[in-house]
């Protein structure tokens, strides 16, 4: 079952022009199920089971505890990095065979559970970066990591490179890649289809039912199509696709464009519900509606230059 799909990533960019509605980020090889465009735009898609690479050794990730899931016994977000963080570290990029540099020793942490934005001029480089954040390109030097830290704020480990398969990704406009007629078949596209296997599949429709009352989809019959949803809706169910793997960093790129006043209200506090339990960051140019959730910003600057600075709203 494990070796049956394997993902290859190409331009994503490229890939949103594709009009067929099946996935066209990534190469699809020697595989008998098909991708939706949407599942492409995440890095799960590189193995539906485990959100890993589909050569890595299958490691099932262990469920949160039930407590952990629970909105109303978060703790609040502290700007310390008092138990992991999320670290880039002088990432520059050149894309393969230019001499172009799209990203110049961009450098900024964020730390668990918090709500880090990045906003910027058209054309300065924020996807470029979210690309290399969730596995999709490389940066030509530079690192990012995962760092843990103990009680007393020190490193309790060598820091790890973010994996991947850990990171979620929903791109623009998401709702323009579902390929289902229905709200089950779209969450459940990718995965394993064959007969056997009962643990896993009870394991999948666990972490399942906990992606969709996390983003406040259970009220909806999974019989819905979801082209019938209403635009905040739809949203939620992108990000349900993302958050059956819980990921240790959740990637959004502009999550209110296309909406109208009222889901957009209602995914901004959707997402205030899930900074709680996520690390999310978003690349908006909506600023006025994210500032109350937003813990760090940072302005890239045209050359892909990233600074720290303060919502100018
Ligand atoms: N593979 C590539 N080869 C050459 N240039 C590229 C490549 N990918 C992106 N670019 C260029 O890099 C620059 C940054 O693009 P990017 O899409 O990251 O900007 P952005 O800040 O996300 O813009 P927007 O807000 O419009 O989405 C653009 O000028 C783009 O044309």
């Amino acid at each position: 079952m494990d070796g049956c799909v394997d993902f290859r990533p190409i331009d994503p960019k490229e890939g949103r022009k594709d009009h067929q509605g099946i996935q066209s980020n990534y190469k699809l090889l020697g595989c008998s199920v098909r991708r939706p465009r949407n599942m492409a735009s995440s890095v799960f898609a590189f193995n539906p089971l485990t959100g890993r690479r589909a050569r890595e050794p299958v490691t099932p990730i262990a469920p949160k505890s039930r407590s952990s899931l629970n909105f109303r016994n978060s703790h609040a977000v502290k700007f310390k990095c008092e138990h992991s963080c999320f670290e880039v570290s002088n990432v520059s990029y050149q894309p393969p065979g230019t001499e172009l540099s799209l990203l110049n020793s961009v450098s900024f942490s964020l730390p668990e559970k918090s709500f880090g934005l990045i906003f910027g001029r058209s054309g300065s480089g924020k996807t470029t970066l979210v690309q290399l954040l969730a596995g999709i390109s490389k940066p030509t030097s530079g690192s990012i990591y995962i760092k843990k830290y103990g009680n007393d704020g020190n490193p309790v480990q060598s820091p790890e490179p973010l994996s991947s398969g850990r990171v979620g990704i929903v791109f623009q406009f998401p709702e323009r890649y579902f390929v289902a007629d229905n709200v089950l078949d779209e969450v459940t596209f990718g995965w394993p289809r064959q007969k056997g296997d009962l643990q896993m599949k009870e394991h999948l429709a666990l972490r399942l039912q906990r992606a969709i009352n996390w983003v406040g989809l259970s009220g909806i019959s999974l019989d819905r199509d979801p082209h019938s949803l209403s635009g905040g809706y739809k949203r939620r169910l992108a990000l349900a696709i993302q958050l059956v793997q819980v990921p240790d960093l959740l990637i959004l790129d502009e999550p209110l464009a296309g909406l109208d006043w009222k889901a957009r209200a209602d995914v901004v506090k959707l997402l205030k519900h899930l900074k709680k339990e996520l690390t999310i960051l978003v690349v908006s140019h909506d600023l006025k509606e994210l500032a109350a959730i937003v813990d760090r910003s940072w302005r890239m600057e045209m050359g892909g230059i990233l600074r720290e600075e303060s919502l100018p709203i």
